[in-house]
């Protein structure tokens, strides 16, 4: 970023204040705004690296209007704001800031919160551009290997994955739906007839009729729907797999045939502009990529899901909101990047800052967890920073503190958003100078160590009730990942269910006899207040006053019998109406149709003729896919 520095606000006084400011800091001043045409007059003609911008000015654009255009020309920018409101606060944070003043300002926050942008703005250009060049090399070694047609591009489509985002992507005459972290499975007719209802010479007719794609486009929200609505074969595929967003990059083949990409996502505004730059770049890539099989048409075909990532071993689930979390967590990982994980009480926190620390070169090193809720105030210091022999009476010995500890590794700060005040100027110092100082110490001691930190408050709401400072807000949210509550996921609780009670019959020593239907369909209608951790006690209840031998029954009231859970619907009779009730059905779609080659086979999942065979799926995957679906030997006979 260059120095360069534009503000944009209506008060000369403000104004000229913040000028002197950052002129003694050294910065460079290209101008004074009042409106937004003004600004736009000096953005053309200076460039400025950086824009101050205030939200209300003079005429009838705001700040936020000027905002828009200054993220398309890849300027950052900070809000200056006299009202620290929760409402602006979230207007202005939609379009994506590199941080915010809140008037009256201090000359040290102004220069605190333009270092932080600067870091900011020059880390995600530097690491955007470090991304494509990997992606377009991988790209480049996948297309040179010597795999089949269909490997090759579920390769290719697995690395797009964290660049474009999808949960089914049709490429060329392929579709792969995503089920897994790193698992896909490879959708045909054949397929599609099965899990959507639809006769396979059905759908033949539907894609047909579907014009080819001539320009590339994305479409979010309604104007998804509204496509769908003009075109039988896409709407046939959003009803299917639940999907709610689209971008189609269209390849014209040396022939004159026009294929195409067809990313499409269960978020309902996935796509942007910039993903169309990125798909623009690879166009030739992706062109020689589908170019085979367009002209042999090998038709569709079955592989083998790829076995899901080790890295995220223990994590558990497959709802595309977890999923999206992985995605993210997958991308900063490698970077020394400080993340601030949010969320509820619970939804597992702690595993995504293991799962960080294990996917970055520090993994070798420590992974050193403090609770800052858990300690008394005035021992946090001592914990976080040590202290030298004597420092304080009882100090008999010379103690290292948790930062030192993971001098080369990462700390995860759990629960941050209880630190108190005194504590966290003391926590900026770290990061900004990186090193720390013992209590009772004469030099500060240099520490090399990457930040996660944690918290299920809104800390922009502890921000605004001056709980927690906001330099230090921006300095660890450089990088935020949300973990939904399980009850906005919950697809994930039949494989957590099942997981955790296999888990506890091992450590208990007591067969598994699977969950009952009953119990089953209570934890999926019960809404979570206590999250994963309360299902994990909840199915320890059960597995402890189970008999061995019977499935296991939920023996005490969910929610310890304060709330009564709600009496779900006979399954034949629910209606489909939400994303969630599409993929139940989904599931239990492909359950019935298992079960059913299953019942076919006598159980027989191997060799000739086996269930695997007929299914066209690696025996392996097959078997994975049983214990997914929760399948028992008894049902199939
Ligand atoms: N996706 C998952 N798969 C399997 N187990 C999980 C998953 N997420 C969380 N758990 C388990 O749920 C429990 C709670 O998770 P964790 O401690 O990471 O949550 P948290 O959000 O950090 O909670 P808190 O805010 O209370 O510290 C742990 O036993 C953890 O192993």
């Amino acid at each position: 970023m260059n120095e360069k520095v534009l503000i944009v606000e209506d008060e000369y006084i403000v104004a000229n204040d913040l000028r002197l400011i950052l002129q003694k800091a050294g910065y460079q001043v290209c101008g004074i705004a009042a409106s937004v045409p003004e600004a736009l007059d000096i953005i053309a003609q200076h460039h400025p690296g950086l824009v101050l911008l205030d939200i209300y000015l003079k005429g009838k654009l705001t700040g936020i209007d000027l905002a828009q255009q200054l993220r398309e020309q890849h300027i950052a920018f900070v809000y200056l704001s006299a009202n620290s409101n929760q409402e602006v606060l979230e207007a202005a944070k939609a379009t994506q800031p590199y941080g915010f003043l809140v008037k009256p300002f201090r000359e040290k926050d102004v220069l605190v919160t333009l270092d932080v942008a600067r870091y900011r703005h020059e880390h995600s250009l530097e690491s955007t551009l470090h991304r494509e060049t990997r992606l377009q090399e991988a790209l480049s070694r996948m297309m040179a290997e010597e795999s089949g047609y269909e490997e090759k591009l579920l390769k290719m489509a697995m690395a797009l994955q964290s660049h474009v985002p999808f949960d089914y992507l049709a490429a060329g005459p392929l579709g792969f739906l995503r089920i897994g972290f790193d698992e896909y499975q490879v959708i045909g007719n054949r397929e599609l007839s099965v899990i959507s209802g639809q006769r396979e010479a059905a759908l033949e007719t539907l894609q047909a009729a579907a014009p080819p794609d001539h320009t590339v486009a994305w479409y979010n929200r309604e104007d998804f729907q509204r496509l769908c609505a003009r075109h039988p074969f896409r709407q046939l595929l959003a009803r299917t797999f639940g999907l709610e967003s689209h971008l189609v990059m269209p390849l014209l083949l040396a022939n004159g045939e026009v294929t195409a990409f067809s990313f499409y996502s269960r978020r309902p505004d996935a796509y942007q502009a910039a993903h169309q730059a990125l798909l623009g770049r690879l166009q030739p890539l992706l062109q020689a990529a589908v170019a085979p099989a367009v002209k042999q048409s090998t038709g569709p075909a079955v592989l083998p899901g790829v076995p899901a990532n080790e890295n995220f071993t223990g994590i558990i689930g497959s709802s595309h909101r977890l999923l999206h979390v992985l995605d993210h967590v997958a991308q900063v990982a490698p970077f020394d990047t400080s993340v601030l994980i949010l969320g509820e009480s619970g939804t597992g926190k702690e595993k995504i800052a293991q799962s960080i620390h294990r996917l970055s070169p520090r993994s070798h090193k420590p992974l050193v967890k403090v609770n800052c809720a858990a300690l008394p105030s005035n021992l946090i210091e001592s914990e976080l920073f040590g202290y030298e022999k004597g420092a304080f009476t009882g100090a008999a010995d010379k103690r290292i503190g948790k930062f030192e500890q993971a001098h080369e590794g990462t700390i995860f700060l759990d629960e941050i958003g209880e630190m108190p005040l005194e504590l966290q100027v003391k926590l900026l110092r770290v990061l900004q100078e990186k090193e720390i100082e013992r209590i009772g110490g004469r030099s500060p001691v240099k520490i090399n160590v990457r930040i996660i930190a944690a918290t299920n408050r809104h800390l922009e709401k502890e921000v605004a009730e001056g709980r927690f400072r906001l330099d230090l807000y921006y300095r660890l949210n450089v990088f935020p990942v949300l973990l939904p509550p399980l009850r906005e996921r919950p697809e994930d609780i039949r494989p957590l269910a099942l997981s955790f009670a296999e888990q506890c019959c091992s450590r208990v020593k007591k067969r598994f006899p699977g969950i009952s239907a009953q119990m089953m369909s209570e934890l999926e209608a019960w809404h979570w207040p206590g999250n994963i951790r309360e299902l994990e006690n909840v199915i320890e209840q059960s597995v402890i006053l189970n008999n061995g031998v019977s499935p296991l029954e939920l023996k005490r009231p969910l929610g310890n019998g304060l709330f009564a859970p709600p009496q779900p619907a006979p399954l034949e009779q629910a209606p489909v109406k939400t994303f969630t009730d599409v993929k139940k059905l989904l599931q239990d779609t492909e359950r019935a149709y298992i079960l059913s080659v299953l019942k076919k086979t006598n159980g027989r999942i191997r060799g000739e003729s086996g269930a695997a065979q007929l299914l066209n799926l690696n025996p392996t995957t097959l078997e994975s896919r049983i214990a997914r679906l929760g399948i028992r030997k008894e049902e199939i006979k």
